[in-house]
């Protein structure tokens, strides 16, 4: 029986048990009998110090130079890159991604902090000409001080590093507090800054439950800037704590995304974009299609690629190399997508295929849920307004474009967007009238490039814009300087 590892949280630079001894477990969610390890439980008293560590930190840290800080991120890139089938195979462990996908979520991980690490040598600021000749105006840019990231499990290093990465080389130091389903991944990623000698206090690891440790933080009178990615109902929660007090926020939540095929699309590339979008990483990304819009001259024939190319999918261990689909990532999420499914059902949508969990023996242990597409799907079903972050499908069906881009539209959400069309008219009208902050044509919902803005519209965000150089707006704040001899 190979031995569980106990993890502890990263704190001023050491590596500290929780100070009540509190302990959970991870677990794998392709068999829920086995352990990934024994991680922390935290609470408010470990928060705390973490905090102290991170505000004792603040001086020396922003002292350092851009390239100073890059520095740093550019050796725990390497570190990360060289503990990437490591780090690959254990976010599949616990959180069911196959393994390719896994270490290519790790391999953008290290992009990321090297493509943050060369962002400290960018300029910060402008020469503005004052009015009064006598004058020297300009702006610069400065920390927020320090940032409290609270993180989500289904991209458990990319959306860390997108937040960590440019909240480090901006100047602040940050308390980190991780989805406790991927808490073994965390320490992993917290080791390689560990050992790229990132000075004691800069970046602090807590692991521990939601209402502790991450409303904690956004609570906490020692954070001033809160990044969240997550649920709606928990980033409304957030937002509010850190409003109340005046602290800097910005959330990332929910998604309920389309992909909208027109009468002139390739349907075998949008059938297969529907597929990746919607099934890979087992539907669970904010970015994952969810509405299949097909205008109704070719509807017939698209559903029917769709229905026997998604037949063919593969369900079964993430570790295992023929499998294309994994499980949910615990039984929670097991248990809301079969509750959408059978909300479906019950509201009238018609199950084309799967939905059930598989049939095979060995993998009866496992959340496992087979690739569902419903048809007759109304505007106004739950599967159909909700985010049910699965491997579900709902086909809808528009008499035209203008009437697709609407159903598109008919959400509370505004994440990513897609269209399959040949027409230039028809796809600039697509960039114009729908509602979402990734607007994509002939390519899948899901995909984010790490160089460009990341972020919603509506209920899907707080309206501020994450990665590439958009980062610096939440992680700094402008001063306009005017001087005289
Ligand atoms: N828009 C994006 O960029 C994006 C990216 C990934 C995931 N998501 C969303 O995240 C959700 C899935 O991730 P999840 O299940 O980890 O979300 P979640 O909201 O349950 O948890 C997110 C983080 O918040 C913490 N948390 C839980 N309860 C809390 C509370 N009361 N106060 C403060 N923190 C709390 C969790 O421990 C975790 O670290 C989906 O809705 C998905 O759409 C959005
Ligand atoms: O889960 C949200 C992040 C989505 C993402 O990174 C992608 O679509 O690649």
């Amino acid at each position: 029986m190979e031995s569980i590892n106990n993890y502890s949280n990263y704190i001023g630079g050491a590596w500290l048990p929780p100070q009540r001894g509190q302990m959970t477990i991870s677990v794998n969610p392709a068999n829920r009998n086995e352990v990934v390890g024994n991680i922390p439980l935290s609470t408010r008293d470990d928060l705390d110090k973490a905090v102290t560590a991170a505000n004792d930190a603040r001086a020396a840290w922003r002292k350092l130079s851009g390239a100073g800080r890059g520095a740093f991120l550019y050796k725990a890139a390497d570190i990360l890159e060289r503990r990437l089938d490591e780090v690959g195979r254990t976010m599949t462990r616990e959180m069911g991604k196959t393994l390719a996908e896994a270490k290519g979520e790790t391999a953008r991980g290290v992009a990321i902090l090297r493509y943050y690490a060369g962002e400290g040598m960018r300029k910060i600021g402008d020469v503005i000409p004052a009015s009064d000749a006598d004058a020297f105006m300009f702006t610069t840019r400065v920390p927020l001080g320090v940032v409290g990231a609270i993180t989500p499990w289904n991209f458990p290093v990319a959306i860390p590093l997108w937040k960590i990465a440019p909240a480090l080389i901006y100047g602040n130091t940050v308390v980190w507090k991780p989805a406790s389903e991927t808490a073994v991944t965390s320490v992993l990623v917290m080791e390689c800054f560990h050992e790229a000698g990132l000075p004691e206090g800069v970046l602090n690891l807590v692991i521990g439950g939601g209402k502790e440790i991450g409303q904690g933080l956004a609570e906490h009178p020692g954070v001033q800037g809160i990044t969240f990615t997550g649920s709606n109902a928990v980033g409304k929660s957030v937002g509010q704590a850190a409003f109340a007090r005046g602290a800097k926020y910005q959330l990332e939540m929910g998604g309920k995304n389309p992909i909208i095929v027109a009468a002139d699309a390739d349907l075998d590339l949008a059938a297969d974009a529907a597929i990746s979008g919607g099934f890979k990483s087992t539907g669970q990304k904010c970015t994952a299609t969810s509405r299949v819009i097909v205008v109704k001259d070719v509807y017939e024939a698209f559903r029917d690629k769709l229905v026997e190319k998604t037949a063919s999918i593969r369900v079964g261990n993430g570790l295992s190399e023929t499998t294309w689909l994994g499980p949910c990532a615990n039984e929670k999420q097991y248990e809301t997508v079969l509750g959408y499914i059978r909300s479906g059902k019950e509201e009238g949508a018609k199950l084309l295929l799967g939905g059930t969990p598989p049939e095979e023996e060995e993998l009866r242990d496992g959340f496992y849920i087979t690739p569902a597409i419903f048809e007759d799907v109304d505007s106004r079903m739950a599967i159909a307004q909700e985010e049910i972050f699965g491997p579900v499908l709902s086909l809808m069906k528009a008499a035209d474009l203008p009437e697709a881009i609407r159903l598109a539209n008919d959400v509370q959400f505004g994440l990513s967007a897609s269209l399959y069309t040949k027409d230039i008219a028809s796809a600039l009208a697509f960039v114009q009238e729908m509602d979402a902050g990734l607007v994509r044509i002939n390519a899948e919902t899901a995909g984010v490039e790490l160089q460009a803005p990341f972020g919603g519209m509506k209920d899907s965000s707080s309206h501020s814009r994450e990665q590439g150089q958009a980062a610096i707006e939440f992680f700094t704040s402008i001063k306009t300087v005017f001087m005289k001899p």
